[in-house]
């Protein structure tokens, strides 16, 4: 807000009277700053607020050469406004956000660019977006960075405000589970709510550049949750689905194990069968919000060898730690032990059924998941460089006019461009395939488009670090989010599967489906 003080016009004249330590002023973007008390300060030194070419000078260009503009935004650096310059008007400098959108070229997918078009996305996706994105930027993201650095969970305070919106329900996908809620305050209807609502809030959710809380952020629900809504019987589901969908409690999903990845079929945990239920004994690993769920959805081998799926409930033999990973301990990822722990038949999830398709088929829609906020979060780290190429001078010049940093840039904005059409491609046909339809057709797509996305991020990390160099390997600053993206982003290409092995399994089930009669 603009106080009395930053209203006082000053001439280019008087600033420049201003130019010892002890007397300090400079202009940045037309706004005259007092720097005589914060220069001893200063994280960058003194020597550099003193120099001829700043001290009393229009410093707007070497400050944005070497700051983000939140800095000016901190409320103990906003308060160094003094005044304006005479003849400043902010009217003047045309914005680069409208309507919530960025206006840096391919910073938004094409069905946000004005003039563009979209065969896949309405007028009520859009309005959905705009209210998706203002909750994101507004409740989710200072709680998101905070946690992010201090490892902590996401606040309860971020869920219940999710949960009143029903976020946490529509993260769920389109469903019989969103009948009679009030959706984003009534913006979209549950039966009008499709996959392309759902894959806006996993873009939206991908803007966070906080990995490690992204996950915490209740990703556990996303992947524990769908098999109980497909294969769990009325009375499982009305015993726990409630609490977790209005953010009171959360489950996690527990396939993988130290001694099996991405291998379903080798797990070892044990499922014996017992009078009214199964007794659980054995271990998980790397289990996505395992530290603070209620309840876990796990795979186990029974005594006949077979995969069966229960939802343990947190208690008696229930043991979870964390495990520290290369993003926050704000995921909660963690090490499980289950010591002859009872679950009632009521909690098997799919009676009847092969367990180990109930896991298969739930890895389409994470892996969906997964492909849908890589692929926004390259997004933003294509922006970040397309700005940092534009603010910092290098041997006289931006950045940009490198012929070198722009065939990254060009890199970058194919990869991003050629995921998301893809993307939208996918999440279009499993708009309109039943669930088993999409476990037959498109586990080899969505398996072959994620590993395109995530070695694409790879692709893309490696690139925006060169773009930033030093900035681009150090955790505070201009490059704050790149050594973040760079250091946490192989979650993605691990998480639902490992690279190679989307990769083997797409042609696998290629070859499987090639026709007998097809011949050279
Ligand atoms: C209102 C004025 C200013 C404020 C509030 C400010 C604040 C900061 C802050 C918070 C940092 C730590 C890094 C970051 O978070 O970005 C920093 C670093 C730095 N600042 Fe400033 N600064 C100001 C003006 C300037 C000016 C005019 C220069 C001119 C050259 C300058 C040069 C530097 C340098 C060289 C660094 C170290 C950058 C790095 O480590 O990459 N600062 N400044």
């Amino acid at each position: 807000m603009a106080s009395e003080l930053t209203k006082k016009v000053y001439t280019r004249e008087e600033v420049a009277k201003h130019r010892t330590v002890n007397n300090l002023w400079i202009i940045l973007d037309g706004v005259v700053y007092d720097l005589t008390k914060f220069a001893t300060l200063h994280p960058g030194g003194v020597s550099v607020l003193t120099d001829e070419e700043i001290a009393g000078q229009d410093a707007t260009e070497a400050f944005f050469a070497l700051h983000r503009q939140e800095v000016l935004k901190k409320p103990q650096y906003a308060r160094l406004r003094i005044g304006v310059i005479d003849g400043y008007s902010s009217a003047g400098q045309a914005p680069a956000i409208v309507d919530g959108l960025s206006l840096v070229p391919y910073a938004e997918p094409t069905w946000l660019r004005k003039g563009f078009y979209s065969p896949y996305f309405s007028e009520n996706h859009r309005r959905f977006q705009i209210a998706v994105r203002k909750f994101v930027d507004d409740v989710i993201f200072p709680d998101a960075q905070a946690r992010e650095d201090d490892g902590k969970r996401p606040s309860q305070a971020v869920f219940d405000a999710m949960a009143e919106v029903n976020l946490i329900a529509m993260r769920m996908g389109p469903g019989k589970h969103l009948e009679g809620r009030v959706l984003m305050n009534g913006i979209v209807k549950p039966e009008e709510f499709d996959q392309f609502h759902e894959l806006i809030i996993w873009q939206e959710l991908g803007r966070l550049h906080a990995r490690g809380y992204s996950d915490g952020l209740g990703t556990g629900t996303c992947i524990g949750l769908p098999p109980v809504l497909v294969f769990g019987s009325p009375e499982l589901k009305a015993a726990i689905l409630p609490d977790i969908l209005n953010g009171k409690k959360f489950i996690c999903l527990a396939v993988t194990e130290a001694f099996a990845g991405s291998d379903v079929a080798g797990i070892k945990c044990r499922a014996s069968r017992t009078k009214g239920g199964w007794i659980v004994n054995g271990t998980k690993k790397w289990i996505t919000n395992g530290s603070f769920a209620d309840y876990f959805t796990v795979a186990c081998r029974s005594d006949d060898g077979k995969v069966v799926v229960l939802v343990v409930t947190r208690g008696e033999g229930v043991t979870t730690k964390l495990i520290k990973t290369a993003y926050s301990t704000a995921a909660g990822t963690s090490y499980i032990t289950f010591d002859n722990v009872f679950v009632p038949d009521l909690y098997h999830v799919g009676p009847g059924r092969d367990g180990l398709q109930v896991v298969l088929s739930n890895f389409n829609h994470e892996r969906w998941v997964i492909i849908s906020a890589s692929v926004a979060w390259q997004r933003i780290v294509t922006e970040e460089c397309l700005k940092y190429v534009t603010q910092r001078k290098v041997f006289g010049n931006t950045l940009g006019s490198q012929a070198v940093v722009r065939s990254k840039l060009a890199a970058m904005i194919s990869r991003v461009e050629a995921a998301q059409q893809w993307l939208e491609n996918i999440t279009y046909q499993m708009s309109n395939m039943t669930y088993a339809e999409q476990a037959n057709e498109l586990a080899g797509p969505i398996a072959f488009c994620k590993l395109f996305a995530t070695t694409s991020a790879q692709d893309t990390a490696r690139d925006a670090v060169q773009v930033f160099g030093g900035r681009g390997i150090t955790k505070s600053g201009m490059g704050k989010f790149i050594e973040h993206y760079h250091r946490t982003l192989l979650i993605d290409s691990i998480g639902g599967g490992a690279e190679d092995v989307m990769g083997d399994l797409g042609v696998r089930q290629a070859l499987r489906k090639m026709p007998k009669s097809a011949r050279l």
